[in-house]
């Protein structure tokens, strides 16, 4: 007989029902429920359906009901087919709803869960910490461990506060708890960001603070930000003496101490400057990269106070910028901050520190949020930054009811601040009590997958001593012979080839569709060679993340110059770019030189080549101003192909943009941080095209054989990147976290492009692992022999990371 009578919950359901179906579960066993059995119409291998209704009088309830399905599937009683078993328990509660998916209620049960994940749900303590590693279903235990707090610890939805790093994980952990405990329910659930819950918190409380701004605040985007932060560093250089411009001069140099700056981005003005102070400052001004970096060191530096702040655990905010480079970037962070409050405005990250320091200033606050929300959970707690980590801190100073779920190994924010030690030496320090569980099972990847992913883990310099990862050794649950390919190509060309070979051959040989696929690399610039191959082979792909390369603006025009060599009568070309970079060629000059073409019935091109015949009738049409704009438009690009006829491709980009002064004009227009992407991007455009003309065999011109490259990419951009589905997803391994797919391609595993060079390499280790373990089945690692891009031919090494793992063995083919 089975034990359902002795049920801890106690729900109260006013009325229930249970809809099992299965396969191999018999009507027989069920009818002891007083079940009313009937066949499933809609799926004919699950036959029975169990239908159990229940009232209150009889006591029978919610718990009941899973706690059946629990017991169900512990007996066996749907195995082996469970997982494909359609098992369905809905649930109504005075007004709260709870539909479960099917699967996922089993799992709460006890059926699918398995014992370490039923463990982390249950576990008694309130303060814990769940390591896990990928694959092991950390969403899906922090879901139901909510689940578990409502229904077996009665505590209400509205004191569950829940915090995640995106909106998209906010927005999945909501909806999978919607599944759960019903939509009603989690409704009333505090889910959210980190962002997004302080910018909430803040609302409702800074009227009572000091913190400068109001209620109404307004949320400063990064771009608003760096915008502010040129007009303070002017703000501070205008009310400068020149000793302490010198001092500015000085800044600039302590924030190239401190900072990486890239050197071939210089000079770049700041906006609204004016002209005194821009002959002034002509080699001294920040560049849009310095500013960039001078708004994160004005964040770390926040950062780096408020740890200092902790560490003193001092009772009183006390709102001073530390020790280095103290006095200059103190005074540009105070009229940054100074102007931001004067809008009534927080930045992004503003909106947590703020938080912080009104928990610090008004302690009646934190007991207000210690009152409301008596369970806080975490998600992805690896990635906490210092103030995020003092946020929960706060949070939990009294309840000490904490969840935290996480992983060190897949810790890849360190460069934005995060720090996984927060994981583990913070949480040992401020809650001495909290309780450690392991996940180690690994649900997602094939067992030869994970033992290439231990192997690289496995080699980290990082020491996992607290709460760790010590022992926590991913255990797998599937076994494949499909070994791990490790592929070395020519060139990145091939090795998209070869991507786009292996997509086809498997999508004929096994059951993978389009969508399993997805191909992984360090960045962004490496998605062309694969677009080019994709356009090529037809396979349609969608790049997550960028617009596609040729759809941008600067690299349209500079196209444009190129087609316009090969090609003088090409009108659209003509177009694009007789006004840009502009040269005083209005509209009304084009269409007095449209009209005054069709008058003579020759194209554009050809009329401006007319323009300055001797004979030529066109004065009455055109003003003598434009027609000399014109014609310097036209002796550029007579210039440009003469050119052309002498110069490698790559060169020929290099003249186009020199006489078109196309960087002065990239650099006056928008925002920094858009005109540094611009520039990186004419860098690659430039790359591409040497890189073309040294592997072009075709024996036509590299010029022609480019723009047709190009063409085919650029032609099929619209209609071959389709939308989410019907597509190979194409992403870096920043983008891939939290992913999974059944086949994956990690390329352009070389040296110095992974590990990305001055990056941290132990957290380069961490997201070579985060990619190979977003692989189910199939795991492909490619490099190539040749160029990637930003060395010379030749310079190609293979990357360490696989190096460490490519010593053949029975779990591995290396070609
Ligand atoms: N007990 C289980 N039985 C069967 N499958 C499971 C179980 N737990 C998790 N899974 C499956 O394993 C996969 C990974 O789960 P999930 O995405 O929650 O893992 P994760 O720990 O968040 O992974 P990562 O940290 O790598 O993103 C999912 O497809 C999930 O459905």
């Amino acid at each position: 007989m089975l034990d359902v009578v002795k049920l801890p919950w106690r729900l109260g359901c006013e009325r229930g029902e249970i809809a099992a179906y299965s396969s191999s579960i018999g009507r027989s066993r069920l009818s002891a429920f007083s079940a009313r059995a009937t066949n499933s119409p809609s799926m004919k291998c699950l036959q029975p359906l169990l239908h159990l209704n229940y009232n209150k009088a009889n006591g029978l309830q919610l718990g009941w009901a899973w706690k059946l399905v629990r017991v169900i599937n512990t007996r066996r009683l749907l195995s082996p087919v469970f997982q494909s078993a359609n098992v369905r328990v809905r649930a109504q509660h005075t007004g709260v709803f709870a539909s479960c998916e099917p699967t996922v209620l089993a799992q709460f049960g006890g059926g699918i869960l398995n014992e370490e994940q039923l463990k982390a749900v249950q576990i008694k303590e309130r303060c814990v910490r769940v390591v896990a590693g990928p694959g092991s279903g950390k969403t899906l235990v922090l879901t139901h461990r909510i689940a578990h707090e409502i229904v077996h610890n009665g505590l209400q939805p509205s004191q569950i506060l829940c915090i995640t790093f995106t909106n998209k994980a906010a927005k999945e952990l909501r909806e999978r708890l919607g599944g759960l405990v019903g939509h009603a329910t989690s409704q009333n659930m505090t889910v959210g960001t980190f962002h997004s819950t302080c910018a909430k918190l803040l609302r409702e409380f800074v009227s009572r603070t000091k913190v400068g701004i109001n209620s109404d605040f307004l949320i400063y985007d990064e771009d608003d930000c760096r915008r502010l932060l040129r007009k303070s560093l002017l703000e501070v250089m205008c009310s400068s003496d020149q000793t302490s411009y010198n001092d500015f001069s000085m800044l600039k140099d302590q924030i190239k101490r401190f900072v990486s700056l890239r050197n071939d981005i210089e000079n770049i003005q700041m906006e609204s400057m004016n002209s005194r102070q821009q002959k002034r400052s002509k080699q001294e001004v920040l560049n849009h990269q310095d500013v960039k970096e001078l708004l994160r060191k004005i964040r770390t530096t926040r950062t780096h106070e408020m740890k200092s702040f902790i560490a003193k655990r001092i009772g009183k905010y006390n709102h001073k910028f530390l020790d280095f480079d103290t006095s200059e970037i103190g005074k540009v962070a105070k009229a940054f901050e100074g102007a931001l409050r004067r809008n009534n405005a927080a930045d992004f990250d503003d909106l947590i520190y703020l938080v912080v320091r009104m928990l610090h200033e008004c302690p009646d606050i934190v007991e207000i949020c210690e009152r409301r929300w008596t369970c806080v959970l975490v998600d992805e707690f690896q990635d906490t930054d210092g103030i995020q980590y003092e946020l929960i801190r706060l949070l939990c100073k009294k309840n000490k009811n904490l969840y935290v779920v996480g992983d060190v190994d897949q810790a890849i924010y360190g460069w934005r601040g995060s720090e996984f030690q927060h994981m583990q030496n913070s949480l040992q320090n401020d809650f001495p009590s909290i309780k450690t569980l392991q996940l180690q099972k690994n649900y997602r990847s094939s067992n030869h997958i994970l033992r290439v992913a231990s192997k690289i883990i496995e080699n980290s310099a990082y020491d996992r001593r607290i709460g760790s990862r010590e022992g926590l050794k991913l255990q797998g649950t599937k076994h494949s012979n499909i070994p791990v390919q490790v592929c070395s190509l020519s060139d990145p060309d091939t090795e998209a080839e070869f991507v786009v070979n292996e997509i086809r051959k498997l999508q004929h040989t096994s059951s993978l569709e389009i969508d399993d696929f997805s191909i992984l690399y360090r960045t962004h610039y490496q998605a062309f060679a694969l677009e080019k191959a994709f356009v090529r082979a037809g396979i349609p792909y969608k790049i997550h993340g960028s617009t596609p390369f040729y759809s941008h603006k600067e690299i349209k025009v500079l196209i444009a110059y190129l087609q316009l060599i090969v090609n003088v009568q090409d009108q659209m070309a003509f177009e694009r770019v007789i006004n840009t970079p502009p040269r005083g060629i209005g509209e009304k000059t084009i269409s007095s030189l449209r009209a005054w073409a069709q008058k003579k019935n020759i194209s554009l091109p050809e009329a401006l080549q007319k323009l300055s015949d001797a004979n030529c009738d066109s004065k009455s049409e055109i003003t003598s101003r434009a027609r000399k704009a014109l014609q310097s438009v036209r002796e550029l690009l007579n210039t440009l192909f003469r050119i052309s006829l002498e110069r490698p491709l790559g060169m020929l980009i290099d003249e186009i943009i020199e006489r078109t002064n196309f960087l002065d004009y990239i650099k006056s227009d928008g925002d920094a941080d858009a005109v540094k992407k611009k520039l990186d991007r004419i860098e690659q455009l430039k790359l591409l095209a040497k890189y073309f003309e040294m592997s072009n065999e075709s024996g036509h011109k590299p010029i022609i054989m480019f723009l047709e490259d190009v063409a085919l990419v650029a032609g099929t951009d619209q209609r071959q990147q389709k939308e989410e589905r019907g597509a190979v997803k194409l992403m870096t391994l920043h983008a891939a976290k939290g992913l999974e797919f059944k086949c994956v391609f990690i390329v352009g595993l070389n040296d110095k492009l992974f590990p990305f060079q001055n990056c941290d390499p132990e957290e380069e280790r961490r997201l070579f692992y985060v990619g190979i373990t977003r692989a189910k089945d199939y795991l492909y690692l490619t490099y190539h022999r040749f160029y990637h891009g930003l060395q010379n031919k030749g310079d190609c090494k293979v990357s360490p990371f696989l190096q460490e793992i490519s010593a053949k063995t029975e779990f591995m083919n290396i070609y």
